[in-house]
């Protein structure tokens, strides 16, 4: 796990992640608005919205992205902004998204042992030198790796190539991918979008797992359902800016709420 942030029950009292006064600007277009919000330990945080509202934007710069024009964004209360994506994974961020793309002729658990973080086999100079170092954290990476295909219930197809996949197991290897760096707080956009329901309850109960386990999520999702379900909290944006925040049956009762998703209807 990252050294910046601490799974829940190490430090209560520090949000895992959050941002204060964030602002983006795509030209004369502000796609984020001066928002601000804790992420906190050991929670599944929704953020919901209807389309163009900056979601996808605020994850971009949670996850290092894009930068923001102004504000800042804090992991385990350290400032990051100005870091580079790769850092932030380090520092316990992981990240999935819409669309997961796995190497398709790779099997399931050489796509999860990918993922890994800071293997030796992958500096020369550290291969040539000591072999039976990158041997023995090679087979502990594939052990990890089989447990994640199990923990997101993939174990079945664990030597079969990613291609053979459908678009709901591609998200539950993405998740499997993202707990390979040993994540505090998972960033999740849209685990729900083009999934069958017999898949979708079982992203459901993996998310509900893996979260018992100290995991933190902030995720993306449209599927109201699954936010109802799932989230401890929901924020809403719109147009950029932050709306409001509560839990999913207080949002929903919003009449700010109501206009927002009308608005983008019409
Ligand atoms: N790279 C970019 N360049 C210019 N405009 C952008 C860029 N990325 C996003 N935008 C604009 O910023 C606004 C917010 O977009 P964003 O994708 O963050 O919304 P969203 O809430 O994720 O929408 P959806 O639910 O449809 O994915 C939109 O008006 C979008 O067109």
């Amino acid at each position: 796990m990252g050294d910046t942030v601490k799974r829940h029950g190490a430090d209560t009292q520090q949000p895992v992640l959050a941002a204060k006064n964030v602002v983006r600007r795509f030209g004369g277009l502000v796609a984020v608005n001066n928002v601000s919000f804790d992420v906190r330990a050991g929670e599944i945080l929704g953020l919901i919205g209807p389309n163009g509202a900056g979601k996808t934007t605020m994850f971009d710069l949670l996850a290092g992205s894009i930068l923001p024009s102004s504000g800042e964004i804090y992991l385990g209360g350290v400032p990051v902004s100005g870091e580079a994506a790769h850092r932030r994974i380090g520092r316990g961020l992981g990240r999935t998204f819409q669309i997961p793309r796995p190497l398709p002729n790779l099997t399931l658990i050489e796509n999860v042992m990918l993922a890994a973080q800071g293997q030796t086999g992958e500096r020369l100079l550290a291969n040539f030198l000591t072999p039976w170092r990158v041997a023995a954290e090679e087979k502990a990476a594939a052990k990890k790796a089989a447990e994640l295909l199990e923990l997101v219930s993939l174990n079945r197809l664990a030597h079969e190539p990613a291609r053979v996949l459908s678009g709901g197991q591609r998200k539950l290897l993405e998740l499997a991918r993202v707990m390979m760096a040993d994540p505090a707080i998972i960033l999740l956009d849209e685990p729900a979008a083009g999934v069958n329901a017999t898949l979708l309850e079982v992203i459901i109960d993996r998310i509900r797992d893996i979260n018992e386990s100290g995991i933190t999520f902030l995720l993306i999702e449209h599927n109201i359902d699954m936010v109802t379900r799932l989230c401890h909290r929901v924020l809403v944006m719109a147009s950029g800016e932050l709306l409001c925040e509560g839990t999913a049956d207080e949002v929903a009762r919003d009449p700010r709420v109501i206009e927002a998703y009308l608005g983008g209807a019409a």
